[in-house]
């Protein structure tokens, strides 16, 4: 699952999941930037520092923004920066075979990496959209070739999403590595969602995400109420949510206040 600051990083472990990724998908449902590309390295960080806060249980993945990882130099330098800032346990970047040198140069400098191929966001422009990838042989082919390329650079495991789940299902027999689906079927290692998809906070969600709670109208449905019992004098109630002065230091309060001037006097 992701996560983009502390409580939800803490119900990751209470919930006992294995992984949580600080996923740069912050951008669009916890940021509302328009691309997943218009986040920043700095943005990124002070995200997986409140996570790692909440989160110490679950394996922490920190996401490469866009922009982060191109040149072999910058990612290392950033996926060190998730580790020692903001205590990330591996880091994640988008790309097939192309990305290779940075995963190298990253896995080289100590971080764990995990590759990420399909149809990759920081790509929309390229791909013609948010479109299913791998749908033609030669595509599923390519995919398959990058899957390999990316195990061959040293990634200890790859993210497949929203390809056909029969070229999930391959790739995950033949790669020694475990994957990560999401819109890829069920025959992947693992699985993972975009928390407020699966919360139920997102109004449109992908075809690929089940919403497992409904939290978009509980908290609209908690914050009318709120309005309304303010507005109606249900809240806040004495007793319950007020504090009281002992009774000597009231009745000698009371009897001061009544000798005080009036406001319109
Ligand atoms: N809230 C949220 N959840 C996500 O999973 C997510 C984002 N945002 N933003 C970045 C990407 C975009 N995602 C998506 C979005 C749509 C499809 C999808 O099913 N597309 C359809 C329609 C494409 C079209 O418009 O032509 C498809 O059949 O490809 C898949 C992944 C996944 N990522
Ligand atoms: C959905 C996952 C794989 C992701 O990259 C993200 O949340 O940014
Ligand atoms: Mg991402």
């Amino acid at each position: 699952m992701t996560a983009y600051d502390y409580p939800t990083g803490r119900a990751i472990d209470r919930a006992h999941l294995d992984m949580c990724l600080v996923g740069d998908s912050l951008a669009m449902v916890a940021l509302g930037y328009a691309s997943t590309t218009q986040v920043t390295m700095d943005e990124m960080i002070h995200h997986a520092r409140a996570v790692a806060r909440g989160c110490k249980r679950a394996f922490l993945i920190g996401d490469l923004p866009f922009g982060a990882f191109e040149h072999p130099q910058d990612a290392a330098r950033n996926a060190a920066r998730y580790v020692r800032e903001a205590q990330m346990e591996a880091v994640k970047l988008e790309g097939g075979r192309d990305m290779a040198p940075s995963v190298r140069e990253i896995v080289r400098c100590g971080v764990p990496v995990m590759g990420h191929i399909g149809l990759t966001p920081q790509r929309q422009t390229q791909l013609g959209g948010f479109r299913v990838q791998g749908k033609s042989l030669a595509a599923a082919q390519r995919l398959v070739e990058d899957a390999l390329a990316l195990q061959d650079a040293g990634c200890f495991s790859l993210v497949l999403e929203a390809i056909p789940e029969d070229v999930a299902a391959y790739i995950t027999q033949r790669l020694a590595i475990p994957t990560i689906g999401i819109g890829a079927g069920a025959s992947t290692s693992g699985q993972v969602l975009v928390l407020p998809d699966a919360l139920g906070v997102e109004d449109r969600v992908p075809k690929f995400c089940r919403q497992f709670g409904d939290l978009g109208h509980a908290t609209t449905a908690a914050l009318a109420e709120y309005h309304a019992s303010v507005r109606e004098g249900r809240f806040p109630q004495s007793g319950t949510h007020t504090y009281a002065m002992p009774a000597a230091e009231r009745e000698a309060f009371l009897a001061w206040t009544a000798s005080q001037p009036s406001k319109n006097s």
